[in-house]
């Protein structure tokens, strides 16, 4: 495990800022349906405490991405592992993710779901790290902008563990060691 977690958004300011988020897309979607897809694993915890505070029709579907594996970099390499179960043909797609960095994740989900014919595509994204962006991808809503650190926990693993972590933290360690690992 790992020592001397920095906490760099609280369980309190998720909740704040999720509230917020909900607002602003119930306001912005009143009068339609909506069609949250959720990008696994890191989504998970917001997308379960997001949906709760929106005021709409919506339903939900996940798929899973995968790029980073054990480490604190891209692969550059996304791979899909697993796919929607629902057409989202003329729907109001609504992307949710934990967290855009490269964007490279990204821009492989909006181009493969705008092959399917959505009637409207848009991303929430908790976490926007620009700092890291390799690919420029449109963001409709973002819940915090944050420095260009390898951030754990709400959902965010390293190398799959601290995704438990009911806080955003920070830890030193994880950056050092993965860099003593590629020299
Ligand atoms: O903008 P990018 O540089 O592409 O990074 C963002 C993506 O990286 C993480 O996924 P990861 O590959 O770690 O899979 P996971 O969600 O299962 O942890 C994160 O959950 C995003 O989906
Ligand atoms: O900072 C990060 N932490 C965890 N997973 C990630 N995937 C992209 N960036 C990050
Ligand atoms: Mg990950």
């Amino acid at each position: 495990m790992l020592d001397d977690i920095e906490v760099l958004i609280s369980a309190e300011e998720l909740d704040k800022r999720n509230r917020e988020l909900a607002e602003q897309i119930t306001a912005d979607f009143e009068g339609e349906q909506v069609h949250i897809i959720g990008v696994l694993k890191g989504c998970f915890m917001f997308v379960t405490d997001l949906v709760r505070y929106i005021d709409l029709d919506l339903s939900v579907d996940f798929l899973g991405l995968s790029s980073y594996g054990d480490s604190t970099k891209s692969s550059g390499v996304v791979r899909m592992t697993q796919d929607l179960s629902d057409p989202i043909e003329g729907k109001n797609v609504l992307i949710v993710e934990d967290i855009v960095d490269t964007g490279l994740t990204m821009k492989y989900l909006l181009e493969n779901l705008q092959t399917r014919h959505p009637k409207s595509l848009s991303v929430v994204t908790l976490l926007d790290k620009p700092a890291g962006r390799k690919v420029e991808v449109p963001i409709e809503y973002t819940g915090f902008e944050i420095p260009d650190k390898f951030v754990i926990g709400y959902g965010l693993d390293y190398a799959e563990l601290y995704r438990n972590l009911p806080y955003i933290g920070y830890v030193p360690q994880i950056e050092e060691e993965d860099q003593a690992d590629d020299e």
